[in-house]
């Protein structure tokens, strides 16, 4: 086991070969240790998606590298396990077959029994035929085959988009007993960051195809303040992430770099007010991954 589960350097992928293509992902350096629970989040296509599957080896990178449990995906591919945002099965296969299948391509570490609970939790006849699936039910064949192959990483794409409330919550909890029990990476793409708030421990925030956030939650909740007091207080000094006026009144949320003026009160933000101020305050070089690891180290 390598203590790094994901690290990227100046990773970069463009769609397309013409020179004024866009950029999908740009100069993205991060570390993100072994045996944390990574929420990836940031607006329609920052590339969110585009990240996943360079880490899962579906795509090569245009610039950069990213190195996957200290090996380049292709060497590690056997040990990933991957849910794509569009959940691809054998819509002819029955879920049982699904699950054999799985069996079958993971000869000596396959974990049927926690493939058929994830299935049979969800109340699926494992007779039934992929193609006559709801979208939340095939997300939970294509975990139940992520889960079985017993993965060191596993990268999901927005998993919970399809679940109802109750399936998130339960399969939430599947997941996260995999990463305490098998000490198992997860890198989790989704836009409803409540629902991260006490199951991740590690962010990744992408804004246009660039890093804004990275680091360990705590640190990062540590690191800021949500601030208000007079609207004539000066800011002068301090990263500040998000600011608004209203009347006479100043709320901020903002990285100190030292004592705060007197005059505010603070308190740390919420995980979703930290993430929310980052994604509609300006695109601040002071948020790079080079300057928030620092902060986070
Ligand atoms: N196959 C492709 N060909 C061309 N451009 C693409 C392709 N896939 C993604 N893109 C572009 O790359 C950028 C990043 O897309 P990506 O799907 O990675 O974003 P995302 O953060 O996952 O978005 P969403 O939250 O909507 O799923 C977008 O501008 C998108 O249009």
């Amino acid at each position: 086991m390598t203590d790094t589960a994901l690290e990227a350097a100046g990773l970069g992928r463009r769609y397309g070969r013409r020179r004024a293509d866009r950029w999908a992902l740009r100069d993205c350096s991060f570390r993100l240790p072994a045996a944390r629970v990574c929420a990836v989040v940031g607006p329609n296509g920052a590339g969110k998606s585009t990240l996943l599957a360079l880490a899962a080896g579906l795509l090569p990178a245009t610039e950069g590298t990213v190195t996957v449990l200290g090996a380049t995906p292709a060497a590690a591919r056997h040990r990933i396990g991957y849910v794509a945002q569009a959940k691809p099965l054998y819509p002819q296969l029955s879920v049982a077959d699904t699950l054999a299948m799985g069996a079958d391509l993971n000869p000596g570490h396959w974990d049927a029994a926690t493939a058929a609970r994830v299935v049979s939790d969800g109340d699926l006849d494992p007779r039934t035929r992929v193609r006559t699936l709801s979208g939340g039910q095939r997300t939970r064949v294509a975990l139940a085959l992520a889960l079985g192959k017993r993965p060191e990483l596993l990268l999901l794409d927005e998993p919970m988009a399809d679940l109802d409330p109750l399936a998130r919550h339960e399969l939430m909890g599947t997941l996260m007993a995999q990463a305490a029990r098998h000490g198992t990476t997860i890198v989790m793409s989704s836009h409803v960051v409540a629902e991260l708030e006490g199951s991740c421990d590690h962010l990744l925030l992408l804004r246009g195809g660039r890093i804004g956030l990275a680091g360990e939650i705590d640190d990062l909740l540590a690191a800021h303040r949500r601030v208000s007091g007079p609207a004539d207080t000066v800011l002068d000094g301090h990263q500040v992430v998000e600011s608004r006026t209203t009347g006479r009144q100043l709320t901020a949320l903002l990285r100190p770099a030292g004592p705060l003026p007197a005059a505010l009160t603070g308190a740390p933000p919420t995980l979703e007010e930290l993430v929310l101020a980052h994604l509609r305050g300006p695109q601040d070089p002071a948020a790079s991954p080079a300057a928030s690891q620092k902060a986070t180290a």
